[in-house]
């Protein structure tokens, strides 16, 4: 009726009027939390959801009954204008569910969610009580969403799309439903103890950290030859803590500011993984100034030598990752772990090894009996049989990667025995570690990395140098030793030695 009769300015006072009347008479007071904040989603809005989702179900009357794609549990939360009563210090609190349509254009960009409704939550509280009970009472929601998300909810795997400048969106989720436990993972016992140890100690080591002035975060490096379980024991890193992944595909990320985007999206509790680290990065600054300027010196159209290897390189520097790592940057959260894992822990640029930087290098190698042991029982059932005696003979020091031997157990699963005997012929044909050289290439400067050879990615320069390019997936080392043993050329670098080393 007032919009009726009076003119719109006029409405609008009487209405402010109204409400700070009603508001002056009333006991309550009333806070809102909408579902979204600025240009970004609205955390306590995600919590309150959370907290209300295990009483609404049994308590409101209109309940909303949901499960986003790929989840494995249903959610229920209020319907639109639905209201449910709790008790907190002996006070009652009312939360009410309200939907509304966005306001604003219907345009989007290509490749945005379509625009939702407008979702608050609003908690009615009496006046008398709001300066006694609404500060814990908040606490306390955030406290229980928490543990209700940790005991309940699906975990994701998250990866970075390519930014194509329109989306704000720059992670795309998936379940993670890796089975990778550290019960499953074949390796070393001590180091296993060692590293759940290192992970439980981070966990709780809040107090420490803030005590320390430091990041809550933890840098792990994982490293050995493919197959190896590597990508294994990130899953079952993630599985023993229940955090989400953030599988970090560094060749989509066109610069280090989008590095830095990417991280401060990440949440709290998760891992960010950074994979094949080596491949994927020119990891030396120096030595790619150093080899773009040697190309054009010799010559200068040398580009087209190799464009492929080139384009898949990311934009993004060292000191890029190395800020994401380490920088300012990195504190944005808490309780991160971020893992890098390299076939070639000698590529690696020193700054990235320094201490400080990766908390714990973790070196994963050849199939021991001990995980030898763990595979038999993760894929044959087995925790005893008579063979084993002479497989911890065979298995002494071979170079068989735990990827190997459970693909040779899995052969004949279901006869156990053929399964041994057949990797005990392999074992007795595998060559020692001791026996796996690894040509590595004398740096030219000290400053670069180590190239590792391999055989069909060597090709003789028209000085009659072999040009060597880095291989990260060198399945038979040896092959590629011999080639270079018969060449017998004049090496463009100083020297070649072989290094018999375990990788
Ligand atoms: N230590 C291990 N314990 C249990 N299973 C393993 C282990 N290592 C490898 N495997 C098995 O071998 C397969 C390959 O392992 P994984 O992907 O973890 O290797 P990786 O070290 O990440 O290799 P890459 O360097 O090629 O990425 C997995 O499916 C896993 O089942
Ligand atoms: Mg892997």
């Amino acid at each position: 009726f007032i919009h009726n009769i009076l003119p719109p300015p006029y409405a609008q006072i009487f209405n402010t009027w109204v409400k700070s009347l009603v508001d002056y008479f009333s006991p309550y007071a009333f806070l809102n939390v909408p579902e979204f904040y600025g240009a970004g989603g609205n955390v306590v809005y995600d919590y309150v959801e959370e907290y209300l989702s295990s009483s609404t179900a049994l308590a409101a009357q209109h309940v909303s009954l949901c499960r986003p794609k790929n989840a494995t549990q249903n959610t229920f939360s209020l319907a639109h204008n639905e209201s449910i009563m709790k008790q907190f210090m002996g006070v009652n609190v009312w939360w009410t569910h309200s939907v509304s349509p966005r306001q604003g254009t219907n345009f989007s960009w290509p490749g945005d969610a379509p625009q939702d409704d407008k979702r608050t939550y609003t908690l009615k509280i009496r006046k008398s009580h709001k300066s006694r009970v609404l500060e814990p009472y908040v606490e306390h929601v955030i406290a229980t969403a928490k543990k209700v998300k940790e005991q309940t909810r699906d975990r994701l795997l998250y990866t970075n799309v390519k930014n194509t400048g329109f989306q704000q969106k720059l992670w795309e989720s998936v379940l993670f439903k890796h089975p990778s436990t550290f019960d499953t993972l074949a390796m070393n016992p001590e180091l296993k103890a060692e590293i759940k140890e290192d992970l439980l100690d981070f966990t709780k080591g809040e107090e420490f950290y803030r005590r320390a002035g430091k990041a809550w975060k933890r840098g792990y490096l994982l490293y050995g030859p493919p197959g190896t379980g590597k990508s294994s024991m990130i899953a079952a890193i993630a599985n023993f803590l229940q955090y989400d992944i953030y599988d970090v595909e560094l060749t989509e990320v066109a610069s280090n500011s989008e590095l830095r985007k990417l991280l401060i999206q990440t949440t709290d509790q998760s891992v960010i993984v950074i994979e094949d680290i080596d491949c994927s990065l020119d990891l030396s600054e120096r030595a790619k100034a150093r080899n773009k300027k040697e190309a054009k010196e010799k010559k200068p159209d040398a580009d087209v030598k190799r464009p492929g290897r080139e384009d898949e390189k990311s934009q993004v520097t060292l000191s890029g990752l190395l800020n994401f790592t380490d920088g300012l940057w990195s504190c944005c959260g808490s309780e991160r772990i971020i893992i890098f894992t390299t076939n070639h822990i000698e590529k690696l640029d020193p700054a990235l090894l320094r201490s400080g930087r990766m908390d714990m290098h973790i070196h994963l190698s050849w199939c021991t009996f001990t995980a030898f042991q763990v595979l038999a029982y993760n894929n044959l059932g087995l925790e005893k049989h008579d063979l084993f005696p002479e497989v911890e003979k065979a298995i002494l020091d071979k170079a068989i990667t735990p990827a190997d031997v459970s693909e040779l157990l899995l052969k004949s699963k279901r006869n156990p025995t053929a399964a041994l005997e057949g990797l005990i012929q392999v074992l007795h044909k595998t060559k020692l570690a001791s026996e796996i050289p690894v040509v590595s290439l004398e740096q030219d400067d000290k400053d670069d990395a180590i190239s590792v050879t391999a055989e069909e990615d060597s090709a003789l320069a028209d000085d009659g140098s072999i040009e060597v390019k880095t291989n990260a997936e060198i399945k038979e080392p040896a092959a590629s030793t011999v080639k270079l043993q018969q060449n017998q050329r004049p090496f463009r670098f100083k020297a070649i030695h072989y290094k018999y080393n375990h990788f």
